[in-house]
């Protein structure tokens, strides 16, 4: 498992070593061990969470507030999607900064996004199944949704039109609105 810090360097890309034969492929999906080794983090992930979305669904930009915060390591499993990270943190040199990659069942790339970061992604692909896990279990009490499309962070989407956003989505607040992380 190759690990590669981002511009944002408590969010880690994650790259597994495939192994494929003329039967297909194996790959460690997960190593707690690797996890470690690249983070320095041992989290416990109670709660493992799968998402199928088609092209131009965008889901985010969520967090949970303290104490039900999730960290999230995630990956797709059929199709590609954009994925974005928010630091939320206050107090943080890179607060209201983003980072972003290509996720998809071809690349198996993951990406681990600690809490104090609001996520979301969008799909590229005609569908898209997404399937995570998370440091904490859901808490909807604690839940927040910033907006997608907030100038203040200025995401690159790379998607032409405008996406599609549960009702819930569609009310995200501007950062500057939000509540944040210390
Ligand atoms: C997140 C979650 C949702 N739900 C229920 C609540 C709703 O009845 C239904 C759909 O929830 P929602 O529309 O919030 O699902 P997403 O828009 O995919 O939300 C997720 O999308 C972005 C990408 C995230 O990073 C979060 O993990 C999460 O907020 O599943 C649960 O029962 N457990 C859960 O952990």
């Amino acid at each position: 498992m190759q690990a590669k810090r981002l511009a944002i360097p408590e969010v880690v890309l994650f790259t597994p070593k495939v192994f494929g034969d003329d039967r297909g492929f194996f790959f460690e999906s997960y190593s707690a061990r690797a996890f470690q080794e690249a983070t320095g983090l041992q989290p416990d992930f109670p709660q493992d969470n799968h998402s199928r979305s088609t092209r131009g669904v965008l889901r985010g930009l969520h967090y949970q507030l303290p104490p039900h915060a999730q960290g999230k390591l995630v990956r797709v499993v059929q199709g590609t999607v954009f994925d974005v990270a928010v630091d939320i943190r206050k107090s943080s040199p890179t607060f209201g900064q983003w980072v972003g990659e290509i996720l998809s069942a071809d690349n198996k790339h993951q990406l681990w996004i600690p809490p104090g970061f609001a996520h979301g992604f969008i799909t590229l692909s005609e569908t898209a199944e997404f399937i995570y896990k998370t440091t904490a279990f859901y808490a909807p009490e604690c839940e927040r949704c910033i907006a997608w499309n907030d100038p203040e962070i200025g995401i690159e989407w790379p998607f032409e039109g405008t996406p599609s956003l549960s009702g819930k989505d569609q009310l995200g607040k501007a950062l500057s609105e939000a509540e944040v992380f210390p």
